[in-house]
């Protein structure tokens, strides 16, 4: 008997290839089965979708190539993976194929079935050496960690039993790490199969959350039983993580964004810690959001779940299936996966899902410890002395906490040293020639460097176009406060009589591979009194020692025309006080210091409040009468091209060949306009925005629109384009 299965392949985004390709086979493939199947002159990695014993009408067996071989060391993926998948390509408009083969490792493709054998085999040796220390039920009887707090137990409890996704607002310290442990351990506990996501923003940033996972489970459930999943890895890593996952022998999945889509065929719950990051969202291929896909996923996961157990409890006795429920879950209970939302600084999206009922508010108010929020203080820039980088009185308060032998965070949103070189004489400026943006100075390896693009030189001697000798740095970057403050700090003297000392901590400082871990340390360790940095200072860290916390250069967020600019700027500051007073005994003369020109600005006052729902209400009530999200739904059409002029011809043409579409007149089309960067290494950008009040009818226009994007590619007008994407709740417009 033959088979005809249909088999999704990685197609590109947009190539208009059907959803999936027919293939012949003598065997019957199970749905999310792992095929190697030829394609043109290669043989490529397929995802079996379905397996029907009739050929698709019209086709004949000559016509169809039979499946080459079957990775039948590997369980297939299961419904609710392939469910996720399936939504994920529909909603952010691209090909099933990109999607399904994007979100297994790369090197899986290249496996052939006698090299995954033989990996299986040896992973199998090594899960059985590395089997638990203990009996995971004596190690658990005496859970790690601390006893909870009230909070925590209640928010557990909340868990425990909520029917919807849970958003943990929780303030900064409130210890939201210990209840996604706890809950972690609750599910590995109610079943010998279960799993668990935990998904924070970025991995490499929070070394800390890692060891605590690892601290907390390996010694009750084996070296292997926590797994950890994102681009940092290398090739042969992932490849491990996902096996692990897949096969069930890891039971937390700890990764980034990409690791939504990780198989986990035991999943009952998913943590998305800091769910408001903006690196939730994919910038490139399909521009997901691992946070409202996470949402998603885990109410697939409920439904076959339910399914399941509707299932078993229908049908005749029988033994609990492999992976199965067979314990801690009670008569009648329905079994779920659940989804955590932690932050302290909800997006506005889950928010408002929460004003709705959508979604579950837990409230995590109180610090541990019963600590205080930092104090706000605002410095008056218009009375500083002029040209004063660091207000005095801020010099000042923290070279006191440093005598003290407290430490300080100062954060700045700029790398190097000046964000231009200029010459006074003719207006020469460091511009790059390739992006419509200026290359940045470092002073420290004296070269320009294109932030965007990577193009780097060495500083000239004397400016380019005049010759004048006397060119110098305008603004400022973290180089330059490091540099400043080693210096207004340099008479400043620890407890023991020690020079202060101050180091940075961004993007160029933690290049190399195990920088940052030994940069974090030194501050943790009180080796370092000031750290001066980007925002990646004021994310997740549990610092003990800071007691001051300084912004110094918020302003331009103030005014920034894009409408998120608010929420992302209360949320940076918020979570950057968040890491000064974290130790209860300290938190009273904790302060959060910020430098503005504009202190009766009301975000200012709310955040003196660290009143984050009186600034949700504000922000949602101008959301509502703007018609913005999440009360409006938007989407971007992108356009890259060689001149600006073909950017927006293919817009344009895309937006008239419209008109007749379904729902057209449910939906806004803005004009095009060029990026705020224009123009990145030699390409010219611009952008349409698409708007709609229902986000059913922009999705169903977007797909209508899909077909003629791919034709308006071949107008005349469009000759010189280079590509274009669309991109679904975009998160900066
Ligand atoms: N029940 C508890 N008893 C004592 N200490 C606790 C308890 N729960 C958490 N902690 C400690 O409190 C500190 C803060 O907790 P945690 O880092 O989880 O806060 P958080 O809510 O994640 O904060 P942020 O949003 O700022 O990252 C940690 O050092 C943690 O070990
Ligand atoms: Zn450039």
């Amino acid at each position: 008997m033959a088979f005809w299965p249909s088999v999704i392949v990685a197609t590109p985004a947009h190539s208009g290839v059907g959803a999936s390709l027919t293939y012949r086979s003598e065997l019957l493939l199970a749905p999310g089965a792992l095929v190697r199947v030829p394609l043109g002159s290669r043989e490529v990695l397929g995802v079996v979708w379905d397996c029907p014993t009739q050929p698709p009408e019209g086709l004949t067996e000559a016509q169809t190539k039979a499946v080459a071989s079957v990775l039948d060391g590997l369980p297939p993926l299961n419904g609710s993976w392939r469910q996720v998948v399936r939504f994920a390509a529909q909603y952010y408009q691209r090909s099933l194929g990109e999607v399904a083969l994007a979100a297994l490792p790369p090197q899986l493709r290249e496996l052939g079935n006698d090299q995954l054998a033989r990996r299986l085999k040896r992973r199998a040796k090594a899960l059985a050496s590395a089997a638990p220390a203990a009996e995971p039920d004596t190690t658990l009887a005496r859970p790690g960690g601390h006893d909870l707090s009230a909070e925590q137990a209640e928010a557990l409890q909340a868990l425990a039993t909520a029917t919807a996704p849970v958003l943990l607002y929780g303030a900064t310290g409130s210890g939201k790490t210990e209840v996604y442990l706890r809950a972690t351990q609750q599910v590995l506990q109610a079943g010998a199969h279960t799993q668990v996501l935990v998904m924070v923003p970025e991995i490499n940033l929070t070394p800390q959350l890692e060891a605590r996972f690892r601290e907390r489970f390996e010694p009750a459930f084996g070296a292997g039983s926590v797994v950890c999943l994102h681009s940092g890895m290398t090739p042969a890593q992932r490849l491990s993580s996902w096996l692990a996952a897949h096969t069930g022998s890891a039971r937390i999945v700890l990764g980034t964004r990409m690791a939504v889509f990780a198989s986990l065929p035991g999943l009952r719950l998913i943590v998305v810690d800091e769910e408001h990051d903006p690196s939730y969202k994919s910038q490139e291929g399909a521009r997901y959001s691992a946070r409202d896909l996470a949402v998603y996923r885990a109410k697939v996961e409920s439904e076959a779940l339910a399914a399941g157990a509707a299932a078993l409890r229908s049908g005749p006795p029988q033994s609990p299936l492999p992976g199965g429920e067979g314990t801690g879950e009670g008569e009648g209970e329905k079994p779920r996966c659940h989804v955590l939302l932690g932050s302290a600084t909800p997006s506005l999206e889950s928010w408002h899902a929460a004003d709705q009922g959508r979604y579950v508010r837990l409230a995590m108010p109180g610090r541990i410890g019963g600590g205080s929020l930092p104090r706000l203080r605002l410095v008056d820039m218009n009375h500083q002395p002029k040209g004063a980088v660091l207000a005095p009185p801020l010099v000042a308060a923290m070279g006191e906490r440093i005598a003290r032998g407290e430490q300080c965070l100062v954060l700045l949103n700029r790398r190097g040293y000046a964000p231009v070189l200029a010459c006074h004489d003719c207006g020469w400026k460091s511009g790059c020639p390739h992006c419509s943006a200026y290359r940045v100075f470092h002073k420290l390896d004296r070269t320009l460097r294109c932030h965007h693009c990577g193009f780097t030189e060495r500083v000239p001697r004397a400016c380019p176009d005049c010759g004048n000798l006397d060119i110098s740095p305008v603004g400022r970057g973290t180089e330059q406060i490091e540099e400043q403050l080693a210096g207004l700090l340099a008479d400043v003297k620890r407890p023991d009589g020690s020079p202060a000392r101050v180091a940075r901590m961004d993007a160029d400082s933690t290049r190399l591979k195990g920088s940052l871990e030994i940069q974090l340390a030194a501050l943790h360790s009180g080796e370092v009194d000031v750290l001066v940095g980007t925002q990646m200072i004021a994310k997740g860290h549990d610092f003990r020692r800071i007691t001051l916390v300084a912004g110094i250069n918020a302003d331009s967020a103030l005014f920034a025309s894009d409408y998120r600019a608010p929420e992302r700027l209360f949320a940076l500051l918020m979570q950057a006080a968040g890491r000064a007073g974290r130790d209860a005994a300290q938190s009273g003369a904790a302060e959060m210091w910020v430098q503005t020109w504009y202190p009766q600005h009301p975000l200012f006052a709310t955040l003196k409040k660290h009143d984050y729902p009186a600034f949700a209400a504000e922000q949602l009530i101008e959301r509502e009468q703007a018609g913005m999200p999440p009360y409006g739904f938007q989407a971007l059409l992108r356009a890259d091209a060689r001149t600006q002029q073909v950017a927006q011809a293919f817009l344009n043409i895309a937006a008239e060949q419209a008109a007749g579409l379904p729902l057209r007149d449910q939906i806004t089309l803005y004009p095009a306009v060029p990026l705020t960067i224009q123009r990145v290494a030699n390409v010219e950008r611009a952008q349409m925005l698409v708007e709609s009040a229902s986000r059913g009818a922009l999705q169903r226009f977007l797909s209508a629109w899909q077909p003629v994007l791919h034709g308006c590619r071949s107008a005349p007008e469009a000759r010189g384009l280079v590509r274009w994407a669309v991109d679904v709740d975009p998160l900066s417009i």
